[in-house]
């Protein structure tokens, strides 16, 4: 019962329409005692020869009053009460939600976003059961029960109640019992057909590659195994069902047994009349329900407290990057100056990045180069905050960045990842992401810039081509192009590009490194690339080894530094001209 006082919060806010809705389903219990009494007396009035025409007439008007009586109060508790399970799972998945918006990278490399998106549908539903089926089982179970056991006391006869409401409680017990097994097995065939769906999901995403590496007899069979598990699991599923019924089925017909058999009695010594034991007979009917829903309160109640500990846990979890008190709300402009002396990922005994420092003068550019696992993402990583603890000091303008809210300092940052994404919506809102007000003309100029204009209107819809997993699908240089337009056009005072040339060809990757040239001339690039084509023409290129600066200087300088910088160049050379040598040949 412990989730109702961690929920008291919500039903302290809610507790006039929960009034409301539990006095309505006390009166229900009350009226649905009506219909057995009055067959029962309209038996008795048979039985005993005076019964008229008025006499049924009053009767049946009594009954259609009930009836719509019933029907309102019904109404009436069921909007309340249903209203506010939807109410809380609401509140509860906005606060998700805002969470997960709020959340750091740490978050998320710890969290499966399927798990997330897990605990979004099916705790939340958990925890509406709580709030709507599992009120609704306690009032309406607790209230019939009191309400039938005492009319069954006072209205028939009180040996015969005590006798026959013996077998009632096993009702209770073996739905809860069968009740859980049915749950655990359940959701061993609920696993396994989401198992099933996680790897028909990943088959087809990866179609081509399984067929290029003509895996698709060993996929078909795995598939069969999958389908083979949720019928056996499935099939246990059904063992626990089929007897469910015949269970209590057999507890209810022993009730029966024994009012019948001590009803029978209590009729032949005329203590009570027949009427009377019908009205018992119909009163034990309504007594079954009660008892077959208290078990499965217990299962509601198991299931919304679990679910409700795996939500408070989210929600506990603290994301690293903290807003200092008074954090300049200004987006940060002017020289850049990191000096990190030592910097590990968390959950990471590796030192990531070691001595590393530079300075950038606003308007300059900062190439970054180095082997894969060097660092460079994580120097970028660090200046997006990404990440906040570390030995040193990052300072863009006058200010640490860690003095800067998160949103004022991003403001600053036109940032372009590795892996591009793309939103499912229009090329134009893909590009105009930062601000969706910004006018055509905008879009166009970054899409120019970004070479990818062109390709734009050479589509079907132009600018209002759909993209991401159900529009069309571009190129990698053409979703590249897409990330460096939208970053563009937020006319950032730090454009940030990750690699992002590397699906380009060179001579499209010049142009491109002109045109922001030209456009950002007062405004901080960095650069980090493979290909020192990119990078070349920067004011100042670092290289990086196992997180450590080995080389640094302008491209002339590192050529002649004669070093790793000096040997790649070469060796890039040689293998942009092979093709050249090749077309030649031909
Ligand atoms: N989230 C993380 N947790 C722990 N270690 C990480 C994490 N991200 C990166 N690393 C490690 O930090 C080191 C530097 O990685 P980083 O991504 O900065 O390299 P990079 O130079 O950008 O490589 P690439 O050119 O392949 O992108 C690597 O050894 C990597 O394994």
């Amino acid at each position: 019962m412990g989730i109702y006082k961690k929920l008291s919060w919500f039903f302290k806010d809610k507790w006039k329409s929960y009034f409301i809705a539990i006095i309505a389903l006390l009166f229900v219990a009350i009226l649905q005692l009506i219909p057995p009494r009055i067959i029962g007396v309209v038996i008795d009035e048979i039985a005993t020869d005076v019964i008229t025409t008025n006499s049924l007439m009053r009767w049946l008007v009594i009954l259609v009053l009930t009836a719509v009586a019933q029907y309102a109060l019904r109404y009436v508790w069921r909007v309340n009460i249903w209203g506010n399970a939807q109410r809380l799972e609401k509140i509860m998945r906005n606060r998700l939600y805002k969470h997960f918006t709020e959340m750091d990278s740490e978050f998320y490399q710890k969290y499966r976003t399927g798990d997330l998106m897990a605990h979004a549908t099916n705790d939340l539903r958990a925890l509406r059961m709580v709030a709507g089926g599992g009120i609704v089982t306690m009032a309406d179970s607790l209230s019939i029960t009191v309400i039938t056991i005492t009319a069954m006391f006072v209205v028939v006869d009180w040996r015969l109640t005590l006798l026959a409401i013996i077998p009632l409680p096993f009702l209770a017990v073996a739905s809860r019992y069968l009740g859980r097994m049915l749950h655990t097995r359940f959701r061993g065939a609920q696993d396994a057909f989401s198992q099933m769906n996680n790897k028909v999901q990943e088959s087809l995403q990866g179609i081509k590659r399984i067929k290029t590496f003509g895996q698709e007899k060993e996929d078909i069979e795995e598939f069969h195994e999958q389908t083979d598990n949720i019928v056996a699991k499935n099939r246990e599923v059904y063992k626990i069902d089929s007897l469910f019924d015949p269970v209590l089925d057999l507890i209810i017909g022993s009730s029966y047994v024994i009012a019948i058999i001590v009803g029978g009695h209590l009729i032949l010594d005329m203590e009570i009349s027949v009427g009377e034991f019908v009205t018992f007979i119909s009163y034990i009917g309504m007594l079954v329900w009660p008892m077959f829903a208290i078990g499965r309160l217990f299962n509601i109640i198991e299931r919304g407290s679990a679910s409700y500990e795996r939500i408070e846990l989210l929600l506990s979890e603290k994301s690293a990057i903290v807003e200092r008190k008074g954090a300049a709300n200004e987006p940060p402009a002017g020289d850049i100056e990191f000096k990190v002396d030592s910097f590990k990922y968390p959950n990471s005994e590796e030192v990531a990045l070691k001595d590393v420092s530079f300075n950038i003068k606003k308007g300059n550019t900062l190439g970054i180069v180095g082997k894969t696992g060097a660092g460079k993402t994580s120097i970028l990583k660090l200046l997006l905050r990404d990440y906040d603890h570390y030995d040193g000091e990052i300072k863009f303008g006058d200010n640490d960045i860690r003095n800067y809210t998160l949103d004022a300092l991003l403001q600053s940052i036109g940032y372009v990842p590795q892996d591009t994404f793309l939103f499912s919506t229009s090329i134009r809102d893909n590009i105009r992401f930062s601000d969706p007000t910004l006018s055509q003309e905008k879009v166009e100029i970054a899409a120019k810039i970004s070479d990818i204009h062109d390709d734009i209107v050479s589509m079907p819809n132009g600018y209002d081509t759909q993209t991401g997993e159900r529009g069309v699908s571009l190129s990698g240089g053409q979703k590249q192009r897409v990330s460096i337009a939208r970053a563009l056009i937020k006319n950032p005072e730090l454009m940030i590009l990750d690699d992002s040339l590397s699906a380009v060809d060179a001579k499209t990757e010049e142009e491109i490194l002109r045109g922001l040239k030209e456009l950002r001339e007062d405004q901080t690039t960095i650069i980090v690339a493979h290909r020192i084509s990119s990078l070349m023409h920067a004011d100042e290129i670092i290289v990086l080894d196992e997180g450590k600066i080995t080389e640094r200087g302008t491209h002339e300088e590192l050529i002649e530094q004669n070093g790793w910088y000096n040997e790649m160049y070469n060796k890039q050379q040689l293998e942009q001209k092979i093709p050249e040598l090749g077309e030649e040949g031909e």
